[in-house]
């Protein structure tokens, strides 16, 4: 055993390679002598650029070969961002550990404006994601809402050649990968909700692996685990995907867990949202879920 090694099949966007080597470093600090390193793999998801995220469709775009490289033996982990892992995993695999959560909030991001009320009217605003457009839609009618795709740096090099005038990113990304000043704005919840997971990084094992599932304990965040299951569990009822406009949010308080959820329309900028408290994440999320369908979220999940 003392010369095995643990390998993480990663991503190759910049974000996705500092998460990969932040969970090597906290791997290698529990366990000092073990060998660990990185798999760089291309996942459909970073391949199609020229189309809108939502126009693609399917589950996990960014999962499948991280999860095959799993399942051929060529990694024993694979690191996400835990807000591009759907709701419900392939059978065969798990969330061996979830980090202790980065800000969960979204930016705004702009080099003329310092806030989303500054912008002037009709301004140009970029995102690919319905949840961000369907907030941004509601919020400011007026504005021209523009498909933004590609990796965090990708989307600021568009931004400062004047093909928009403001995105909108997560906070989380931006300091992770050492951009935070070009942060303007946060755009904070429950007011604004980011995407279930956001900011929470996961890696995700073969199911019943049990040396990699012990490998990573030290690393897992009982609290974060626990938000996020929340989130995910609203986002699971409501069927929810990366193509429609679901937002949750939630915050360990006092008496338990809160959790905030939002169902939007991107096309008209209607939002239904709703909360509750309560101790059992699913429960929770399966409850704040049921809030909205009685409120006639069915309508705003049909395919796009
Ligand atoms: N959609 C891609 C993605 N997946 C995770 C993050 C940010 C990091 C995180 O939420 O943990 C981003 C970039 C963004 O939305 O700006």
């Amino acid at each position: 055993m003392t010369h095995e090694t643990l390998r993480i099949a990663t991503r190759k966007s910049a974000l996705a390679l500092w998460q990969a080597e932040h969970v090597a470093a906290r791997l290698r600090a529990a366990h000092p002598g073990l060998a660990v390193e990185l798999v760089p793999l291309t996942t459909r998801g970073d391949q199609i650029l020229d189309r809108p995220l939502a126009t693609i469709g399917g589950k996990g775009l960014f999962l499948k070969e991280l999860e095959v490289a799993l399942l051929e033996g060529r990694a024993d982990l694979a690191v996400h961002s835990l807000k591009d892992v759907p709701a419900e995993l392939d059978p065969g695999f798990a969330l061996g550990a979830v980090l202790a959560r980065a800000d969960p909030a979204d930016a705004f991001v702009s080099n003329a404006w310092a806030t989303l009320a500054e912008l002037p009217q009709g301004a140009r605003v970029g995102t690919s994601s319905l949840r961000r457009q369907a907030q941004l839609r509601a919020l400011r009618p007026d504005l021209v809402l523009l498909d933004l795709r590609g990796n965090v740096n990708t989307r600021l090099a568009k931004l400062d050649a004047g093909d928009y005038d403001a995105i909108v990113l997560a906070c989380a990304g931006l300091e992770r990968l050492g951009l935070a000043a070009r942060i303007r704005a946060r755009l904070d919840a429950p007011h604004w909700l980011p995407a279930p997971g956001q900011g929470a990084i996961a890696c995700e094992i073969r199911a019943g692996d049990g040396r990699v599932q012990e490998l990573l304990a030290p690393l897992e965040d009982a609290d974060t685990r626990r938000a996020t299951a929340a989130e995910r569990a609203m986002n699971e009822a409501l069927g929810g995907s990366c193509t429609v406009p679901v937002a949750a949010w939630a915050v360990l308080g006092e008496r338990g867990l809160a959790l905030y959820g939002l169902v939007g329309d991107a096309a008209r900028g209607r939002l239904l949202r709703a909360h509750a408290e309560g101790e059992a994440p699913a429960a929770l999320g399966r409850a704040v879920a049921m809030q909205l369908f009685a409120q006639g979220a069915a309508e705003f999940l049909e395919a796009p």
